[in-house]
């Protein structure tokens, strides 16, 4: 009886959960958008001041849920020495949102040999 009721909880209650990366590079715009996206999908979320958001250095963790799946979210630094680290995320993850500042041409070549570095790392 246990068993099929812990069963049905999990049924009714419990989420998947889906790892997603945000990549991109530095001052593309990823822990603007991690912050939007909590402040739109989370209700209660009161969301940081745009403002306040600073360069990451390490890893901002977001997580949203939307229907029945819980979304984490993975926002990396893009800093050139940061992305060296991408790769070990790679594997973990269940998809990749890749960011990139479209007003931003200079960077537009730079931004492409990045997106491919994971995906033949050095
Ligand atoms: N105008 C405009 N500015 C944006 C947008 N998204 C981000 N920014 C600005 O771009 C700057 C960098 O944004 P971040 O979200 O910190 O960029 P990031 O990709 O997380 O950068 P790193 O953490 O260094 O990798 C900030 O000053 C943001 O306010 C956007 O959609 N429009
Ligand atoms: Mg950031």
């Amino acid at each position: 009886m246990y068993t099929l009721l812990s069963g049905l909880y999990k049924y009714v209650f419990q989420k998947d959960e889906y790892c997603i990366l945000i990549l991109g590079l530095d001052n593309a715009g990823k822990t603007t958008f991690l912050e939007q996206s909590k402040t739109r999908f989370n209700k209660n979320y009161k969301g940081m001041s745009l403002s306040k958001i600073t360069t990451t250095v390490g890893l901002n963790i977001g997580t949203v849920d939307v229907a029945k799946a819980r979304l984490m979210f993975w926002d990396l630094g893009g800093q050139e020495e940061l992305q060296s680290l991408w790769d070990k995320y790679y594997a973990e993850c269940h998809g990749v949102i890749y960011v990139i500042d479209s007003t931003d041409e200079e960077r537009l070549a730079e931004s492409k040999r990045a997106f491919d570095l994971p995906l033949h790392p050095r």
